[in-house]
């Protein structure tokens, strides 16, 4: 088979681990992005990337100041944006998130809020005549936006927060005020100083009544100069943990108007005397927030995917320590413990990305039904994208820190490229919904459930009918070897099931002494317990299922990798499946030996599987994991670049160490 992954000069291991494959790699690639078009597509977009110079970086970001990034990125922004005709701008899921990738790296920018939420917050919640007039200035980039939500003092609590828009019937404008510190917006991306327009969410009041939360369209600069408006405070918040190329910022408002038709009224209105006209769902207008948390998690499981890449091609060149003594020393990846630490990083990515294809199609489905005012699914794709935001973006985080560790010291350096991806993407657990907060999300539409079924009903939606199945008693596998598909899924359900029942009944007599907001709260680790079963359950049953659509030579080794994922997760919380005698001991045993076997299987296949993920250089902007394995060389090029070597000795060294050391060898 040939492998476009191997060519001359490539480090002599990197090569030996490739050319053990024992799949087809392309034909994995176009599994794993959705087909061979979608590949070819990806291998064009890069082409053109890699061709144009002016969407690169003069040197490594991470040798910037945060003045230098912020410049950089707006100028590469502008250039990516220039070009639009080389991407289909409908695809904003697969190609539009490739070329943001290959050009902005992992750092959001002045145009990245513009692009994910207040194009989409455009686009869902506008009128027809409103959509009209805007959408078409903002997909020009005649205006930047910004979507304004999030204040200093509340983020989650969405019913609190401060700043208000009241109606004045007598000029028809809303009066928008930050009428406390705590008022301030504060974290929006690109509000400090790129963006001159926003969707600011802020209380509504009319004829006397405040009507909750609800999004507006405001100017906040001057179009010619970008100075702030009369009555606008704006600017940057600051250096962050990562994305340091985004100007998140805060913005205050005294008593600015604007005209009545700046509220965004495709769900709720106000018409021109004042009148409230509510919403078919009251939710409706946190519809941006959905459509992130499921594109959200395509974006997480390709940082994963990433670091995962990065590690364990470095683990195949990296060469330390012996196994056998005096049979010279060994790939650390040869190490059971380095495959245990790292192949189920790369199971949790692909487990992840399939998933972002049904959470995709899904909140696709949503939007077609709501153009015929049906909402329906709501409550579903809520719980569903608050879910797998919260497990994703957490075991993404965690796993790349997994990544990072094991790669030893290197993987501390910026060169490797964690620190970049672990600040990018850990963000995710905080951003769209803190995930604590989003979990009991899903534990709200759990305990549902779980009520219709003490009610004896049956109609549950597909995503829950394991709460409602009697299932088995006893788990019936022998051997790991027999251990089926459909047993897996249904130890997974018995033990999410428990979970339910189990944080059901907490709850239910909880309420029977205390009001339910208090009940909810003393019941609320194991109600983030049940949701994060839910979803893991989801996690492995869509895996498993998507395999089974593979191409029949890719699914022996997709197959370790989804067992791998299954069997991490069932011997990790081995308690779990004890309970009530589920499962006995020899079987967690079987289980265990299953994942070590699925290690030992996954090994020869592992810097292939890795490679299929497609991440050229470009994109992975990785030292460690560069395609060639050269790591050592480029490690010391690496550094070169380091400003503090533009000069054999610093200017410091004569202010301070020079002297001291002169001063300490005179006293001698
Ligand atoms: C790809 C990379 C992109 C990177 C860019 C990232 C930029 C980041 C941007 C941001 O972070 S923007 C700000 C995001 N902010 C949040 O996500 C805030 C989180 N808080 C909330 O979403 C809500 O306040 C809440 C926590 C869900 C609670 O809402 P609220 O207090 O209003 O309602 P509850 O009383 O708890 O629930 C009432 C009822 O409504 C249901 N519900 C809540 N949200 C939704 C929704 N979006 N869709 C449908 N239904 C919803 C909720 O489940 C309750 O249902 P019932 O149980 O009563 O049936
Ligand atoms: C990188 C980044 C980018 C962002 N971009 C934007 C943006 O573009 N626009 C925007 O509007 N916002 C943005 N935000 C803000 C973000 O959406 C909020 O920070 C997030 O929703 C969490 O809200 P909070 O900060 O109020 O956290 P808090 O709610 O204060 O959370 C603090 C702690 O309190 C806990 N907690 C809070 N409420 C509850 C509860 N009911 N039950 C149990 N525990 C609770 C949380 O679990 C958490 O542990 C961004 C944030 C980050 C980090």
């Amino acid at each position: 088979m040939s492998n476009r992954w191997i060519q001359p000069g490539d480090n002599v291991d990197i090569t030996n681990e490739r050319k053990k494959c024992t799949f087809d790699i392309e034909k994995m690639s176009a599994f794993i992005h959705g087909g061979e078009d979608k590949l070819q597509r990806r291998r064009e977009i890069l082409e053109y990337v890699k061709s144009n110079k002016s969407l690169g970086d003069p040197q490594p970001i991470e040798f910037m100041t945060r003045n230098e990034r912020v410049e950089n990125a707006s100028r590469k922004i502008v250039e990516m944006t220039n070009n639009t005709d080389q991407i289909d701008g409908s695809d904003f899921f697969g190609e539009g998130m490739y070329y943001q990738a290959l050009t902005m790296g992992r750092d959001l920018h002045a145009m990245s809020l513009h692009y994910v939420m207040f194009i989409p917050t455009l686009q869902g919640q506008t009128d027809d005549e409103q959509l009209d007039h805007w959408l078409s200035l903002a997909i020009a980039r005649a205006i930047v936006g910004t979507y304004a939500q999030t204040e200093l003092g509340h983020g989650t609590n969405l019913s609190k927060l401060e700043t208000t828009a009241h109606y004045d019937p007598k000029t028809e404008e809303f009066v928008l005020n930050s009428p406390t510190i705590t008022a301030a917006k504060w974290w929006p991306g690109a509000l400090g100083k790129s963006s001159n327009y926003a969707v600011v969410v802020a209380q509504l009041y009319t004829q006397g009544e405040c009507k909750g939360p609800h999004p507006f369209i405001v100017q906040l600069r001057e179009m010619d100069t970008h100075k702030p408006l009369k009555g606008i405070t704006l600017g940057d918040i600051g250096p962050k943990l990562g994305i340091n190329g985004s100007d998140n910022g805060f913005l205050l408002f005294d008593h600015v108007r604007i005209p009545r038709r700046h509220m965004l009224m495709r769900y709720s209105k106000v018409l021109p005397d004042g009148t409230y006209i509510k919403p078919q769902h009251s939710k409706l207008g946190y519809g941006t927030m959905v459509f992130v948390r499921s594109i959200m998690i395509k974006d997480q499981a390709s940082q994963l995917g990433a670091a995962s890449t990065i590690a364990i091609r470095y683990a195949s060149v990296r060469r330390q320590g012996e196994i056998i003594p005096n049979s010279g020393e060994v790939q650390i990846l040869d190490y059971q413990t380095q495959q245990y630490r790292l192949f189920p990083q790369l199971a949790r990515a692909f487990a992840f990305l399939f998933a972002a294809y049904e959470i995709r199609d899904l909140y696709m489905k949503v939007t077609e039904q709501l153009t015929h005012g049906n909402t329906e699914l709501l409550p579903e794709i809520h719980a569903l994208s608050s879910g797998l935001k919260s497990v994703v973006s957490w075991d993404t985080a965690q796993g790349i820190e997994q990544c990072r560790l094991a790669c030893g010291g290197h993987g501390y350096s910026q060169a490797s490229a964690f620190p970049e991806i672990y600040g990018y993407a850990v963000g995710g657990c905080t951003y769209e919904g803190e995930n604590i907060v989003m979990l009991q999300q899903v534990a709200r539409f759990l305990m549902k459930a779980a009520e219709e079924v003490k009610k004896g009903s049956a109609n549950l939606a597909e995503i829950c009918a394991y709460i409602g199945r009697k299932g088995e008693q006893h788990s019936r596998f022998t051997s790991v070897d027999s251990y089926r598909d459909e047993d897996i899924v249904s130890d997974l359900e018995y033990v999410a099931r428990q979970q339910v029942f189990r944080a059901y009944e907490k709850l239910r007599k909880a309420q029977q002494q205390a009001n339910s907001e208090t009940a909810w709260n003393s019941c609320s680790v194991e109600l983030c317990k049940t949701s994060r079963w839910h979803v893991r359950l989801y996690l492995v049953k869509n895996f498993l299922a998507k395999v089974s659509t593979a191409p029949s030579d890719l699914r022996a080794v997709l197959h370790d990798v989804a067992r791998l994922y299954a069997f991490d997760i069932i011997t990790s919380s081995s308690g779990n499946f004890y309970e009530n005698g589920y499962m006995r001991e020899d079987q967690m045993n079987e289980i265990r030996e299953g994942v070590y076997k699925c290690l030992h299987r996954i090994r020869p296949n592992a810097v292939s599987l890795v490679d299929s993920w497609d991440y050229d250089d470009r994109e992975l902007k990785s030292v460690l994991g560069r395609r060639d394995g050269n790591v050592y060389p480029a490690l010391l090029e690496w550094a070169k670049q380091s400003p503090l070597n533009k000069t054999e000795v610093l200017p410091t060294f004569d202010k301070y160490l020079g002297p001291m050391m002169r001063e300490a060898k005179s006293k001698l």
